[in-house]
């Protein structure tokens, strides 16, 4: 066996050890799941996992994937979820940490189902900012953050991605009641406003009064 497999086999032993708190945090493009992540990661204590990021800092890093990773993200397609769950999981390990925001993934059914065989970890729920295309696209073409993909042609195919691919794996998970949809259109401070009561812990109805 080579030592990359055995490095990945490492990674998943320590992961399967540590049974780590995942939720996904899935949405159409600029549907505000980063900046809504960063809140929730300032009051309920996760440790933010943005797919997108680990795979850009991966293709900056001039890995043997780093063009493969450039043309895929420039067409708006989905990177193979080998590439990106191995990311995933070294950002998960090497953090020390066990309550994660795994953010842009599962973004497609391949995406969806590689995870669940390699790491066996099942999502707490799924987090889903909902957000008509109109505003999503005003959004990222605000965004200014020099994003080679952030261009109207490479949104638009970021869009049909979503709808083909993304949405099914939203479906998969409300059909196992395991979905929490949000209102994205909203401002920033309403939309954070129903992300709490999500997170916020539930006080259990007490008997003590009867
Ligand atoms: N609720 C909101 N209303 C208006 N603009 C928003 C909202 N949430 C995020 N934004 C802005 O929209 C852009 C995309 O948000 P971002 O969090 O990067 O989305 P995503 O991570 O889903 O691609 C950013 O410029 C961000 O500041
Ligand atoms: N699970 C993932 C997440 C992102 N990506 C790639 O990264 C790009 C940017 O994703 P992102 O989550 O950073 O950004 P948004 O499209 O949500 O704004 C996607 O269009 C895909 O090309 C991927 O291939 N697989």
């Amino acid at each position: 066996m080579g030592t990359a497999d055995t490095a990945n086999k490492d990674l998943t032993f320590s992961l399967a050890e540590k049974k780590p708190k995942v939720v996904f945090v899935l949405g159409g493009p600029g549907s505000g799941k980063g900046t809504q992540c960063a809140k929730i990661v300032q009051h309920f204590g996760y440790t933010h996992l943005s797919a997108g990021d680990l795979l850009r800092a991966e293709k900056n890093s001039g890995s043997e994937n780093g063009i493969m990773i450039q043309n895929m993200m420039n067409e708006g397609k989905i990177v193979p979820s080998e590439v990106t769950i191995k990311l995933l999981q070294k950002a998960m390990v090497e953090s020390g940490k066990d309550k994660f925001l795994i953010d842009g993934f599962p973004r497609n059914e391949e995406n969806r189902a590689a995870f669940e065989a390699v790491t066996k970890i099942e999502p707490e729920f799924v987090l889903f900012f909902n957000c008509p295309e109109e505003e999503l696209e005003r959004r990222i073409l605000n965004r200014n953050q020099g994003r080679e993909d952030d261009n109207i042609e490479t949104i638009r195919k970021r869009f049909k991605v979503f709808l083909e691919s993304s949405l099914p794996v939203i479906e998969y998970y409300k059909a196992k009641g395991k979905v929490q949809e949000i209102d994205a259109a909203k401002p920033v401070e309403e939309v954070f406003e129903a992300v709490k009561v999500i997170f916020t812990p539930k006080v259990e109805e007490s008997c003590w009064c009867r």
